[in-house]
């Protein structure tokens, strides 16, 4: 498989008189495979935000190597503009026009043709609203004509940050729908997330990023696999067997945690070892089952910001350097 984005060692420091040096990325890794729903992950102030917006050319990095569908940027971006639809900020609509009337300023400053505002209209579900003024739309809405804007040009990767943002389950729903149905046609998607079950049920791979380094990467179901706690539930014929049992396993080297009607046993990576052992003993599994582990705990896991107990996590990810230096270097130049 080709890669559609790759960025290799990407560094950026923040340097402002009042905030002092922060480096918020600090050797970072990606790469986006095509075709792929790609979820990029990081807690607040991982460098989520600052990556997109270097890949986009509205920040200069200060080292690094990036490529978007082969082409170097961004020296190349004047090249693949034409093929990136991005929303990396929440894009601004004129409230008294409809989505039809913004979808048709955007499309004749692009040249695109008028046809396709019909397409992504009826692509992200906003056809039968289309001549209501924006101002009468539900956030869910404007979320969805934000990514129909983004999807005039019709791009080959579409790069979105935080596009479930503020929705509620229904939206949420509707942009998980409208993400796969976007992967089928072809299209490479990278969105970026807090919202971790979505991103689970919505990506084919992920990204991790904790304190601007890549801390894990892959296919959502190896990512798992490798973060694997190795957790196995155990249930026996006879509930009365189960002190028995949680003794056996002891004796075996195992450790136990007894639950009212099964236990848990960690680290087991031969399960049928567990089966023969209790069965020597006279006793009869009726469940074997390793524990799931999901995309939030291994993302806990990997950016230690899971809770502990007593204290408040500090919410912002990225390093501080230390000392005053001078204002960043944040120009805009490029966008959707
Ligand atoms: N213009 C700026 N000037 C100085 N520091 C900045 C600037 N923009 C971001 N930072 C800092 O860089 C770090 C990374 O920020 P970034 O916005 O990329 O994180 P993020 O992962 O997108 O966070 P969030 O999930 O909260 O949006 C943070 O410490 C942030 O405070």
């Amino acid at each position: 498989m080709s890669a559609v984005l790759e960025i290799e060692g990407l560094r950026k420091t923040y340097k402002s008189r009042r905030r002092g040096t922060r480096n918020a990325l600090d050797g970072f890794d990606m790469r986006v495979e095509e075709g792929q729903v790609h979820g990029f992950l990081g807690p607040n102030g991982s460098g989520k935000t600052t990556t997109l917006r270097t890949l986009l050319g509205l920040i200069r990095p200060d080292g690094g190597r990036m490529t978007i569908l082969g082409h170097e940027v961004p020296a190349a971006l004047p090249t693949v503009a034409g093929r990136v639809g991005a929303i990396v900020e929440s894009p601004q609509f004129f409230p008294h026009f409809s989505a039809r009337d913004t979808l048709s300023l955007l499309a004749g400053a692009g040249d695109v043709p008028a046809q396709r505002i019909d397409e992504v209209l009826e692509l992200v579900g906003l056809r039968d609203r289309a001549g209501e003024r924006v101002k009468t739309y539900s956030l869910g809405m404007k979320q969805r004509l934000a990514v129909a804007s983004a999807l005039l040009k019709n791009p080959k990767l579409l790069i979105l940050d935080e596009p479930a943002n503020g929705l509620d389950p229904g939206g949420i729903r509707e942009m998980r729908t409208l993400m796969r149905t976007l992967a089928e046609s072809g299209m490479t998607v990278v969105l970026s997330s807090h919202i971790l079950g979505e991103i689970q049920l919505i990506c084919d791979s992920v990204t991790i990023i904790s304190l601007g380094r890549r801390v894990a990467f892959g296919p959502v179901e190896q990512v798992l696999a490798q973060h694997s706690s190795g957790a196995v539930r155990v249930r026996l014929e006879a509930v009365t067997d189960l002190p028995i049992a949680a003794e056996a396993l002891t004796r075996a080297g195992i450790r136990v945690t007894g639950q009212p009607d099964h236990l848990m046993l960690a680290d087991v990576d031969k399960p049928a070892a567990v089966t023969r052992l209790l069965a020597e003993q006279g006793l009869y599994v009726s469940e074997l089952a390793p524990v799931a582990v999901d995309l939030e705990s291994v993302f806990l896991e990997l950016t230690a910001t899971a809770p502990v107990p007593g204290q408040h996590r500090q919410v912002d990810q990225s390093t501080k350097v230390g000392g005053a230096g001078q204002p960043g270097a944040t120009a805009g130049g490029w966008g959707a």
